[in-house]
């Protein structure tokens, strides 16, 4: 079995070329050798090297190494983490150990005895598998931001509906199965996201959170696949796209109803094929990541409005999870409720802080609409007033304009109700759609999109 790697060797010397081609086609997957020091950016183009095995001296009578550096800071320039090795005669020692304070990684002495070489070739290989994987680590912390230490410990609820919810992530977690979890905004579609990767076979690997609502679309495919340096004006360096970061781990797209049909397209031919081309580059990279997707938009209605591709609606939910609204789930309020003035009581040092019962019972009234993240503002809201150590007026969580225009239990539609609340909110906030979205607990897209479908 070959190692599989590719190694270019540039030497002007056709015997060298074709003995060490011979010799190394039997151990390695790809080698390739070139003459012409010239066209060793021509190569890059079309491939990673993993090793290059590069001469000091092309000019017939020059021994300075002048050409060996030139070429050595050139490879280094079109890929950072490269792994040269020199080939140096007798004499050049010093020449090579210089080469190596400016990037080499080691040299081989002219002629050299072929097991020495595979030695070098194989201990420098390794050396390329960990630059890369820091690499790669690198960005993918730097990508990661978020605190990822939300724990399934912190997934409250006893309802039957979260129940079905709990049991469902046990059964799917495991199989590396693709999921589509449908459901209002704060539901926590993303913290079931998150509990899927932790208790997957991938929960040593990274977790790659991508808001495809809050990426434009001419950034879509830079972000997604990457880009080379140069592809376009601000691409100053190479960066490897969130696919690419995934590696192994769990890429989470959320918001997925909100792609537009052209990036639908270019999404559904990476997950087809799992595998990703960086904007301006040839090379394409096989990809092994668990896709698990959310949205709080009906697909299968989009998909008859031809909003929504089919195929790509199939590609992505082989299991689905319908995350209730707390409406549907009101026996956890109370739940949610003493969980998040735990926590916030400890963050404001309030650390006796209790709610009245019957405040919590009236709590369950409220029909929350922005669902778990807009009772979690309630709580820090009412935490952050509270003066004694019980909280014992409701209007501490929920702003007197929500309770007083409309009193809690009036029956109304579902949408009516909504479209009241945000008309209301907009007005509390002199439509500034920030602020409102803030109260509502929802994205500034998330508002836009539900002032849309109400006309406002
Ligand atoms: N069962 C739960 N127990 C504790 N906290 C929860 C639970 N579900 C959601 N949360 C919290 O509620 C907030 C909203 O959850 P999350 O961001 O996962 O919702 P979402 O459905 O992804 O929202 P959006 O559609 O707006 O992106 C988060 O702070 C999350 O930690």
């Amino acid at each position: 079995m070959k190692t599989p790697a590719n190694i270019l060797i540039i030497d002007d010397d056709r015997d060298v070329l074709e003995t060490a081609r011979m010799f190394l086609k039997q151990e390695f997957s790809s080698v390739d050798i070139e003459e012409d020091p010239a066209k060793i950016p021509g190569y890059f183009e079309i491939k990673d090297y993993d090793v290059i095995l590069l001469d000091m001296n092309f000019k017939k009578g020059m021994n300075d190494g002048e050409e060996g550096f030139h070429w050595l800071g050139e490879i280094l320039k079109i890929d950072a983490q490269a792994i040269v090795i020199l080939i140096t005669a007798y004499g050049e020692v010093d020449l090579a150990v210089q080469a190596m304070k400016q990037g080499a990684t080691d040299f081989v002495l002219k002629p050299w005895k072929n097991q020495k070489l595979l030695g070098t070739i194989l201990s420098a290989l390794q050396l390329r598998k960990s630059k890369k994987e820091v690499v790669r680590l690198k960005e993918a912390q730097h990508t990661l931001g978020r605190d990822a230490s939300h724990s399934f410990e912190d997934f409250i609820g006893k309802s039957p509906a979260i129940q079905r919810v709990k049991d469902l992530i046990n059964k799917v977690a495991k199989t590396d199965a693709d999921v589509l979890i449908l459901g209002e905004n704060g539901t926590g579609k993303e913290l079931v996201a998150r509990a899927i990767h932790q208790r997957s076979l991938r929960n040593e690997e990274v977790f790659i959170n991508v808001d495809l609502g809050a990426i434009s679309e001419t950034l879509f495919e830079s972000e997604l696949f990457g880009h080379v340096k140069g592809a376009f004006t601000d691409a100053r360096q190479d960066k490897p796209g969130r696919f690419e970061l995934a590696h192994e781990g769990t890429i989470f797209l959320d918001e997925i109803g909100n792609l537009s049909l052209p990036l639908q397209a270019k999404l559904l031919t990476a997950l087809q094929s799992r595998r990703v081309r960086r904007v301006g580059s040839n090379k394409e990279m096989e990809i092994d990541f668990r896709l698990v997707c959310a949205t709080n938009m009906p697909l299968y209605d989009m998909v008859y409005e031809q909003k929504f591709r089919q195929d790509l609606l199939y590609r992505i939910n082989t299991v689905e999870i319908r995350m209730p609204s707390l409406k549907e789930r009101i026996d956890d309020i109370p739940l949610l409720v003493e969980h998040f003035l735990r926590v916030y009581a400890k963050k404001y040092q309030k650390h006796r802080l209790k709610v009245n019962e019957q405040i919590l019972e009236k709590l369950k009234n409220y029909h929350w609409p922005g669902n778990i993240r807009e009772l979690q503002h309630a709580v820090e809201r009412a935490v952050i007033l509270s003066e004694e150590d019980t909280i014992n007026s409701i209007e501490s969580f929920i702003s007197p304009t929500a309770t007083t225009h409309r009193p809690l239990t009036q029956p109304k539609t579902l949408d009516e109700m909504e479209r009241d609340f945000i008309l209301q909110s907009l007005e509390e906030h002199n439509g500034n759609i920030t602020a409102t979205a803030k109260t509502l607990g929802l994205t500034r897209t998330a508002l836009y999109r539900r002032m849309n479908k109400h006309g406002i």
